[in-house]
């Protein structure tokens, strides 16, 4: 199994799938994990190029994401499993909704959008190849958290590490993924039970994103977090955990 992973909790239990946005890794889930794992049996992994899944060439593709996510869950003989994603890995949750329904019960989008693609993405995905990951802490963490948690010594501590030890190619290549992206007009074929959050300050996927997303996805809703920018789980872990728990329907 070429895809990094985790699965913890009470056997037997419905599975939810997490999954990370671009440099990080599956420590994003850290304050997620043990509010689920009360109820649920917890997947979370990392994508290609984060944490320890290796960074093939790219580009990549979200369906070469999402096949990941598949090619994982038939390795645990998991038939079916809720699944949240932050940005980049709600985009995977998406795209699974919409091309493999029969695998994904219940969907929460985090801090996403449909809509990101452009050609901006391919210049990161230069300068990123070019330089190194090392360049791309200090732009990152004003983008992934209000300024108040951003000086958190924790928060920076972990969430610099995660960007400096993702591979180069592999988040060039997620970057490319990105730039190719325009699924605003497959979401009507999403039959799942979506939930999308959104952080009030969030610059990369503003609430607008967010409310673009349940416009075009029978019955979903939308929950703006504040004060929470793009990694909106981690600012605010325990209104997350809270919304997650009532929407993939575990107990606190
Ligand atoms: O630019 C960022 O770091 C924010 C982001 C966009 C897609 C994603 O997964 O993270």
């Amino acid at each position: 199994m070429n895809v990094n992973h985790e699965l913890t909790g009470p056997e037997g239990a419905p599975v939810v799938v997490l999954s990370n946005s671009l440099g990080t890794d599956m420590r994003l889930w850290d304050e997620q994990v043990p509010a689920l794992t009360g109820s649920f049996r917890v997947l979370r992994y990392d994508q290609r190029g984060h944490g320890g899944t290796e960074g093939k060439p790219g580009p990549y593709t979200l369906a070469q994401l999402g096949g990941d996510v598949l090619e994982l869950l038939d390795w645990l003989d998991i038939s079916e499993a809720h699944f949240a994603g932050v940005s980049l890995g709600g985009m995977t949750g998406m795209w699974l909704a919409e091309h493999a329904p029969e695998r994904i019960g219940r969907l929460a989008l985090i801090c996403t959008s449909a809509d990101l693609g452009g050609t901006a993405w391919l210049d990161r995905a230069a300068t990123v190849r070019a330089n190194g990951m090392a360049a791309m802490v200090e732009p990152s963490l004003p983008r992934w958290f209000t300024p108040a948690a951003a000086e958190r010594p924790d928060i920076r501590a972990k969430f610099s590490d995660m960007i400096a030890k993702a591979d180069a190619e592999g988040y060039a290549a997620c970057c490319e993924a990105i730039a190719d992206m325009d699924i605003l007009d497959e979401l009507p074929g999403i039959t799942a039970p979506t939930l999308v959050i959104a952080g009030a300050e969030d610059p990369a996927t503003p609430p607008s994103h967010a409310e673009r997303i349940a416009a075009g996805i029978a019955g979903a809703r939308v929950e703006v977090l504040s004060p929470a920018a793009h990694l909106a789980n981690a600012e605010q872990p325990g209104e997350v955990n809270r919304l997650l728990l009532e929407h993939f329907g575990g107990t606190a």
